[in-house]
């Protein structure tokens, strides 16, 4: 299995995304850098957390017109992982792959410590090796991670099992303590919180091993060669 991990100017958890997919699982893995406009031999699509474009305007605003989004948009059609972490996860939702939309924490600071999640799906091809209500350590650094989505859109995320992590402490304001949601397919998941910084217990937590190592059981099922 190969994954890619998308580098748009100002990432800067792209090292750690590619040594976690090292470590968690030990898959193939490559930079893609955001100019380029085809992702078509990879299995698995990445885009790691940091500061694209300085944040300017809003965080994801200028990167999701990158070259590479259209093929991130075509890896998801597709049915692939895509995973977005921080900003990474706000540059899908500018992107429209996931609803809703990022405002500044509550309390307008910038939060960066190790907090407690509570999975709350784990029937999805990222979160199949948890069980449901799992307490997972998984640390956070941003400044805008206030998930908003109006009424209507929070009926349609509940209705179709969409919210997968939420902080058992609300850190930023997040509407219903959201800190993970996928897309309707389930295929496309954006979060907060950075799995790839929990991957040895050297880190302080391991447990965001097991979001990577879901992704390759959930692919090695769909590519079994049965015979
Ligand atoms: N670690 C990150 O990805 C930071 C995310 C983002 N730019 C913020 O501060 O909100």
């Amino acid at each position: 299995m190969k994954f890619a991990v998308i580098m748009f100017p100002g990432s800067n958890c792209d090292i750690d995304m590619f040594h976690a997919v090292e470590e968690a699982v030990g898959e193939e893995v490559e930079y893609v850098w955001h100019n380029d406009t085809n992702l078509d031999r990879f299995d698995a699509v990445l885009l790691p957390g940091g500061f694209s474009y300085g944040d300017y305007l809003r965080p994801g605003s200028i990167a999701h017109f990158s070259p590479i989004m259209s093929a991130v948009k075509k890896a998801a059609e597709e049915g692939k992982p895509v995973l977005g972490v921080c900003n990474g996860f706000q540059i899908l939702l500018e992107s429209r792959l996931l609803p809703g939309a990022m405002r500044r924490n509550e309390n307008l600071h910038f939060i960066c410590k190790t907090v407690p999640l509570r999975v709350e799906n784990p029937d999805t091809m990222f979160t199949n090796q948890y069980q449901k209500s799992d307490e997972i350590y998984i640390p956070v650094a941003h400044g805008d991670g206030n998930y908003y989505c109006d009424e209507e859109t929070m009926t349609a995320l509940k209705d179709n099992n969409q919210i997968v992590f939420t902080y058992v402490n609300n850190t930023n304001g997040s509407r219903e303590n959201i800190a993970g949601i996928t897309n309707k397919a389930g295929n496309v998941l954006g979060m907060m919180p950075h799995p790839e910084r929990a991957v040895e217990d050297l880190l302080g937590s391991a447990d965001g091993k097991k979001l990577f190592a879901s992704i390759v059981k959930q692919w090695r099922e769909k590519h079994a060669i049965t015979t």
